[in-house]
């Protein structure tokens, strides 16, 4: 097998333990072969290392999984901020957005996919469009993903929502496992508010059929669940499961408003909450009730969300975020510790997004970032995983690793050409603007 041994660290193991080992990785199978000691790994693979990445004085985790976000929208970025969700998408970025072209999105995508495996996140899911353009820069980026078409129906005439509806649907149907199966797909309905009843009931009976999963923004603002209960008498959880949006392998964005019984009744469907805690202040939208929802049993995952409403794709800010808010909603400085929001960020965005990843154990998908430890902001160290939480930046990692391949090396991003892609994305935002400005 080629070997690469990630050599000198400490570990994070699914746990939560922190342990001095070196990870034996598998770079044909792309699997983690052994995790232990410095002196027992080549023995345990029964081989002497092909490729060696350092990891003294560092933490090595599993790859942050960044389980929501519309990965173009890094074009966005800074381009209309400090108003609240409806007003934001209407007034701002719905306009921005019907003037981006397929090679924006590109442009867009291969910029945070840059950002990402900088910061040490190896997985994400996104829900855009010009899918297929996402789906080749995931490839090239080597990173993996769960994508799908954002579907809306709002405005639109019975036949274009259709055509919508089935775009959703063939991006889900053609693109699963593409990328060496790196990439799988869901149907992205974009709320419960934005697609109209039939279109949803039709597009997740497809979906099923299909055996996609579905994933949508739900229980984001009041203004989006008021609306829901006046007109249909029922909460949006209780509405999704009417739709049979309710499912096992599903995951929501945001639940910030989301009552006992819909917390209940996610636990019971298993299905995932994506919490954006940096989207959710910014937006004024709410403080989603995280440490509820984890007693109760949901798999809660975290999500950047756009970069326009964030504005960058650093999971490292949304784990303290999360505790941060988490912590304000529950009126308990004990709520949502340092350990829950490590474990929402890895294995928690592993489960709700059905990917492999998120835990360094030996079988597990070689996904993995290795984070350096000795920066002024870190010393001392008496907790890493305190570290992770409240002190580390995504500027802290030094490599990325997915599926065995390595993204990163040094800081330096070896799968794409870093310099190029900001350059051009930066080229694209400038005359996507000109060309809003023209249209207004
Ligand atoms: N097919 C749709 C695209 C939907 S993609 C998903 C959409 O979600 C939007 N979006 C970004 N952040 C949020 C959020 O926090 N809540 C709801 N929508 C968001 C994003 O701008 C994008 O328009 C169309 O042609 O308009
Ligand atoms: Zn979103």
């Amino acid at each position: 097998m080629d070997y690469l041994r990630v050599a000198g660290g400490r570990v994070l193991r699914p746990d939560g333990r922190v342990e001095r080992a070196d990870v034996a990785v598998d770079r044909d199978e792309g699997t983690i072969r052994a995790v232990g000691p410095p002196d027992e790994v080549d023995d345990a693979v029964g081989a002497t290392a092909d490729e060696t990445l350092d990891a003294s004085d560092s933490l090595v985790i599993p790859g942050l999984v960044n389980a929501h976000t519309h990965v173009a929208m890094t074009l966005l970025r800074g381009y209309a901020d400090d108003k609240p969700l409806d007003p934001w998408l209407r007034e701002d970025i719905w306009p921005a957005e019907a003037e981006l072209t397929p090679d924006d999105v590109e442009a867009g995508a291969a910029l945070g996919a840059v950002e990402m495996i900088r910061s040490g996140t190896t997985a994400f899911a996104d829900m855009y469009f010009e899918t297929d353009r996402v789906a080749d820069v995931v490839d090239r980026a080597g990173l993996r993903a769960r994508l799908g078409h954002g579907v809306v129906t709002v405005g639109k005439d019975d036949a274009d929502a259709r055509a919508d509806v089935e775009e959703g649907l063939a991006v889900a149907r053609d693109l699963d496992g593409a990328a060496d199966g790196r990439i799988r797909t869901a149907f992205m309905p974009h709320s419960l508010t934005t697609v109209g009843e039939e279109y949803l009931r039709e597009g997740v009976a497809e979906a099923r059929e299909a055996d996609v999963p579905v994933h949508l923004h739900a229980n984001e603002t009041t203004d989006e669940v008021d609306p829901i209960v006046d007109e249909r008498g029922e909460r949006p959880i209780a509405y999704a499961e009417s739709l049979d949006a309710l499912g096992p392998d599903d995951f929501f964005a945001h639940g910030v408003h989301v009552d006992e019984g819909e917390v209940d009744r996610l636990a019971e469907a298993g299905t995932a909450v994506v919490h954006c805690p940096a989207s959710n202040m910014k937006l004024a939208s709410g403080m989603a009730p995280v440490q509820r929802l984890r007693e109760a049993g949901v798999t809660v995952a975290l999500g950047t969300d756009g970069a326009a409403s964030n504005n960058d794709l650093d999971v490292f800010d949304e784990m303290r975020d999360a505790a941060m808010i988490g912590k304000l909603a529950a009126d308990d400085a004990s709520a949502v510790p340092a350990e829950a929001v490590v474990e929402m960020a890895t294995a928690g965005g592993a489960d709700a997004l059905n990917l492999p990843g998120g835990r360094i154990e030996a079988g597990a998908a070689a996904d993995l970032a290795v984070v350096g430890l000795d920066a002024p902001h870190l010393t001392p160290v008496h907790d890493p995983v305190s570290h992770l939480a409240y002190a580390a930046r995504g500027g802290d990692v030094r490599h990325t690793v997915c599926d065995g391949e390595i993204l990163m090396r040094d800081r330096e991003v070896l799968t794409l050409d870093a310099e190029a892609v900001q350059e051009r994305a930066a080229e694209a935002a400038a005359d996507l603007v000109d060309r809003v400005d023209a249209a207004e």
